[in-house]
């Protein structure tokens, strides 16, 4: 349904995005992932027909938005959270109904489906980042759009409100409409989507359904963890044989944890017990998309979340 095609947009000596090219099918919900300043708002302005690409093209059903027969019907877009403080949200509604030809009853039914019925008449100053958000949805939805094209909508979101969201987006998916979606926040998409597209520094970094995106990984704590992370080395160049240099699969992830490929819960605990060494827990989790942003992204970017990380593992069957 979308189709971005060799996309490079420059700003003077900024290059934004550089050569990206992924595409949305109909009936999904992709998730547009990267660090703050990889470029995912820039790619998602040109796909909405608001910034001139410096070379490429976005399509939308193979055409660009502005050539699209009533495109504001057609997708629905969210690039940031609504700001008009004086406004009540059913005046903000009715406002973009109008050129919509969309009547109350809608804006009502909106409203009720973002969840802000009981704040209908409330001045939007007075409303969270996270209802501004969903005022923002609301608006989205108006036009009743196969497509969903939503710049960060979980930002400001409480817990509560990302449940929300991810359970809305999947009665969308359901309905076999389509979404694309920005995020930095991994948490947030994870149990959302079902395709995947990383972008950092302005180039794509990975485009894959979510099955593919790892097998998930073992994490294990112990006081004892760098011990247990040599004899884990030792024990796998051991295997590899006489002479070999052995790439080690375990990552440090903290003081006292370590994480391996999925499938090694069962040696990690036959050295640890080998060695006698205590441990404080050991799991499997699933697929560790997490773990692929990190490796793909480096975690260099100036968020937080991301340059926190103290070790990244490598990305599964890379
Ligand atoms: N109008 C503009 N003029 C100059 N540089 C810009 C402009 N818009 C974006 N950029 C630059 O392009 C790069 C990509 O920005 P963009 O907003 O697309 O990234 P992003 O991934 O959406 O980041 P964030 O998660 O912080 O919103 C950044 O270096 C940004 O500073």
């Amino acid at each position: 349904m979308v189709a971005v095609e060799n996309l490079t947009k420059r700003y003077r000596r900024v290059h934004a995005v550089t050569d990206v090219s992924f595409s949305v099918r109909r009936g999904s919900i992709t998730g547009f992932l990267g660090p703050n300043g990889s470029g995912k708002t820039t790619t998602l302005r040109v796909l909405l027909g608001l910034v001139t690409p410096t070379s490429g093209r976005a399509l939308i059903d193979g055409r660009g938005y502005r050539e699209l027969a009533d495109p504001a019907r057609r997708v629905g877009a969210v690039l940031e959270p609504v700001a008009y403080p004086t406004r009540t949200a059913a005046d903000h509604l009715r406002a973009l109904a109008m050129p919509l030809r969309v009547g109350r009853r809608q804006t009502d039914e909106v409203l009720g489906l973002v969840g802000l019925e009981d704040a209908a008449e409330r001045a939007t100053g007075s409303f969270s980042l996270g209802m501004r958000q969903r005022l923002a949805l609301a608006g989205a939805l108006l036009g009743d759009p196969e497509l969903l094209v939503l710049d960060e909508p979980a930002n400001g979101l409480d817990p509560e409100g990302i449940r929300w969201l991810r359970d809305f987006l999947r009665s969308w998916a359901a309905e076999g409409r389509t979404a694309l979606l920005s995020s930095h926040v991994l948490a947030e998409v994870t149990q959302t989507v079902d395709h995947v597209v990383i972008i950092d520094h302005g180039r794509v970094a990975l485009d894959a359904p979510m099955p593919e995106i790892g097998q998930g990984s073992v994490t294990v704590r112990t006081p004892y963890a760098d011990l247990l992370a040599d004899l884990l080395a030792d024990d796998r160049a051991a295997e590899a044989g006489a002479g070999a240099t052995a790439d080690t699969p375990v990552h440090r992830v903290g003081p006292d944890e370590l994480r391996l490929p999925h499938g090694w819960a069962e040696r990690v605990g036959q050295v640890a017990a080998e060695h006698r060494i205590p441990l404080v827990e050991l799991h499997t989790t699933g697929p560790d998309l997490e773990g692929v942003f990190f490796a793909l992204t480096r975690g260099d970017a100036d968020d937080p979340e991301v340059g926190s990380r103290v070790a990244r593992p490598r990305v599964a069957g890379r």
